[in-house]
């Protein structure tokens, strides 16, 4: 792969509309070569807005854009050839097969006829699709397509990589397939810039993140500073059968050590800084006459900075995707 240096992407007060909507309303974005860097935000965001300008596929209404040091509003066809772009629709044809798709966008970046042929069986292969070479594109599964998709956007080694969703809607073992063949392209130095939605991909991929809602960036940082309030902290999420019976003042005295908080739907929420002793604080809240009807233990995570940050709950961000995925 080639490699790139300094800036991969820097943005400066990128804005685009459609008519009334701002759907991305002055943003700055810089990712460092060979960062592997995850754009995160609900539906209608603006994230694949922001993409499509960054890849140049369409044009800001204001702001500039520089890739690898380029300016694009100046020399387009030389930012174009240091990327590699996967839609979150197929961009492939449907009549043709794995490896004459591959072949195909080989060409197109002015591969050799050999040279394209050599990485096309070498890219099949590594994307688990060597057997379904020279089957028809149209009649892969969705996890396939999207395996070739990003086959394709590599097929002339670009230094980086643009991905919207790149793991949505698809089956488990390809998702993790892609999962695992990203972080080898940044092992290997490639600069990875990807839209997503889910926030636990993220944390494990990421190196940082930016947070946009509403065509706003809310925050970039690192994976690690983002983490940092809420490491090492344990929550437990408590649903009562009658909400109004729980004692909160009693639990307070009880256990001083512990945070405790009623979130809006009634549910309570205790929070620590060591491992919870669920079983004391169920007796406590059951002794009390609140009867208990679930407890779910787990350690905090970035989707609890994504939910303070945000003020969007991430279930809701999670059911949005899904029920789009099913129209
Ligand atoms: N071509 C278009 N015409 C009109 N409005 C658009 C167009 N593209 C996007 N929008 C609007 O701009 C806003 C941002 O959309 P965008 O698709 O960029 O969000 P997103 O974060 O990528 O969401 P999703 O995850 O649903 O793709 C939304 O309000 C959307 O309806």
């Amino acid at each position: 792969m080639n490699i790139m240096t300094g800036a991969a992407i820097r943005a400066r007060g990128l804005e685009k509309r459609f008519g009334d909507v701002r759907a991305v309303q002055g943003i700055d974005i810089e990712v460092v070569a060979g960062e592997l860097f995850g754009f995160l935000g609900p539906n209608g965001a603006g994230k694949t807005t922001a993409m499509t300008m960054l890849t140049g596929l369409s044009r800001p209404d204001a702001g500039s854009i520089e890739i690898g040091g380029i300016d694009c509003s100046k020399n387009p066809k030389a930012a174009q050839h240091l990327i590699g772009v996967v839609p979150d629709e197929s961009n492939l044809y449907p009549e043709l097969n794995g490896f004459e798709n591959l072949c195909f966008s080989g060409a197109l970046y002015g591969m050799r006829r050999d040279e394209r042929r050599r990485k096309a069986s070498e890219l099949l292969e590594l994307f688990g699709l060597g057997a379904a070479a020279s089957r028809k594109f149209s009649g892969y599964s969705k996890g396939m397509k999207r395996r070739l998709v990003i086959a394709a956007a590599i097929m002339h080694n670009p230094p980086l990589l643009f991905l919207d969703e790149p793991t949505s809607g698809i089956d488990v073992e390809s998702s993790r397939m892609i999962r695992s063949l990203l972080s080898d392209l940044h092992r290997n130095g490639v600069t990875i810039f990807m839209t997503t939605h889910f926030i636990d991909e993220a944390e494990r991929l990421c190196d940082r993140i930016a947070f946009i809602v509403n065509g706003l960036i809310v925050r970039t940082d690192t994976v690690e500073r983002l983490l940092q309030p809420v490491h090492g902290r344990y929550a437990l999420n408590v649903s009562f059968s009658d909400a109004a019976k729980v004692p909160l003042m009693d639990l307070e005295r009880a256990f001083p050590l512990l945070e405790f908080h009623m979130l809006p739907g009634g549910e309570l929420r205790v929070e620590s800084g060591e491992a919870l002793k669920t079983g004391a604080l169920v007796r406590f809240l059951e002794e009390a006459g609140a009867e208990v009807t679930e407890a779910k233990k787990r350690v905090l995570s970035l989707e609890d900075v994504f939910v303070e940050i945000t003020g969007i709950g991430a279930g809701h961000m999670q059911k949005e995707k899904e029920g789009r995925g099913r129209r």
